[in-house]
């Protein structure tokens, strides 16, 4: 895995509201290409958010995005991004196969009105192959559990080939060998360069994969750096909601719990 200074996501000066609400303030999150951040905090730290933010689902009060070194509303080659939302259920839509399903994520790419060439058939059965459903390719979705109805949707991000993959909460409800199974999917893609930025209630499986933690605390960054200093900071205070740069650890940190809140 090959890491550059390069930013590939920029969110800089970052608010969102909601509802009438501040939900995030003065949230700086630059991620470089061929990193691997796991965005963490507390339920209701305003995880979500912010990746939606990021994407262009969410628009900022204030601040500015930056996709690829493009402006958000300037950003157009969509299929460099690929974005898997937290848990939701594909069986509940039309009946379509694991494999139909997966091919989906090609659109982007190939454009709607064209019929899939061999390419796309290929991007289609690595997908699958990579989160570990090839045998499930003919399958209705609506017959897989939820941790298997995930796989597929990550297989169908994976199959469009984005250089940037962002993943909220992929292992939510989902069972021990699914979040593996994403896991090591997602480890083949950063060993094949794809930046990632995965939001995570704990590192669980995905530690090994993880360069790099940024903590969010009621709506702003408590804690930029290695989670190694993550794991032993239970001693340590930052203050509330305590601002840092991005990529520089913040030494004085809040306890785990108190950072990452009840366990689901
Ligand atoms: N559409 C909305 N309107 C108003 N408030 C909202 C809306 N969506 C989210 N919120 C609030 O914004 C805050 C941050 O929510 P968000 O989902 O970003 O947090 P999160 O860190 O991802 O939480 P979780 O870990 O539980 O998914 C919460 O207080 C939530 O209630």
């Amino acid at each position: 895995m090959s890491v550059t200074n390069e930013p590939v996501l920029e969110v800089r000066d970052g608010a969102v509201s909601l509802g009438g609400r501040p939900i995030l303030r003065d949230v700086d999150l630059v991620v470089g290409q061929g990193e691997v951040v796991a965005l963490l905090g507390a339920n209701g730290s305003g995880k979500s958010t912010l990746v939606k933010a990021a994407v262009g689902l969410l628009p900022l009060a204030a601040g500015s995005v930056q996709l690829f070194d493009r402006p958000l509303h300037a950003f157009e080659d969509w299929w460099r991004l690929g974005y898997v939302p937290q848990r939701s259920t594909i069986a509940q839509g039309v009946p379509a196969t694991v494999r139909e399903v997966v091919a989906a994520g090609r659109l982007a790419r190939r454009g709607p009105l064209r019929l899939p060439r061999s390419a796309d058939r290929r991007a289609v059965r690595e997908a699958l192959e990579t989160v570990g459903l090839a045998d499930r390719a003919n399958q209705q979705v609506s017959t897989l559990s939820g941790g298997q109805q995930q796989r597929v949707l990550m297989a169908r991000t994976l199959a469009g080939g984005p250089e940037l993959l962002v993943l909220d909460e992929p292992n939510a409800g989902v069972d021990l060998i699914s979040q593996q199974a994403i896991a090591d999917a997602l480890a083949t893609r950063a060993a094949a360069g794809s930046t990632i930025l995965v939001v995570l209630h704990e590192l669980g499986p995905f530690e090994p994969l993880i360069g790099r933690t940024v903590v969010l605390r009621e709506g702003r960054v408590a804690y930029d750096g290695p989670p190694t200093h993550l794991a032993g900071a239970g001693h340590l205070d930052a203050g509330h909601g305590e601002h840092c740069e991005p990529g520089e650890p913040i030494v004085h940190v809040p306890p785990m719990s108190g950072l990452l809140g009840e366990e689901r």
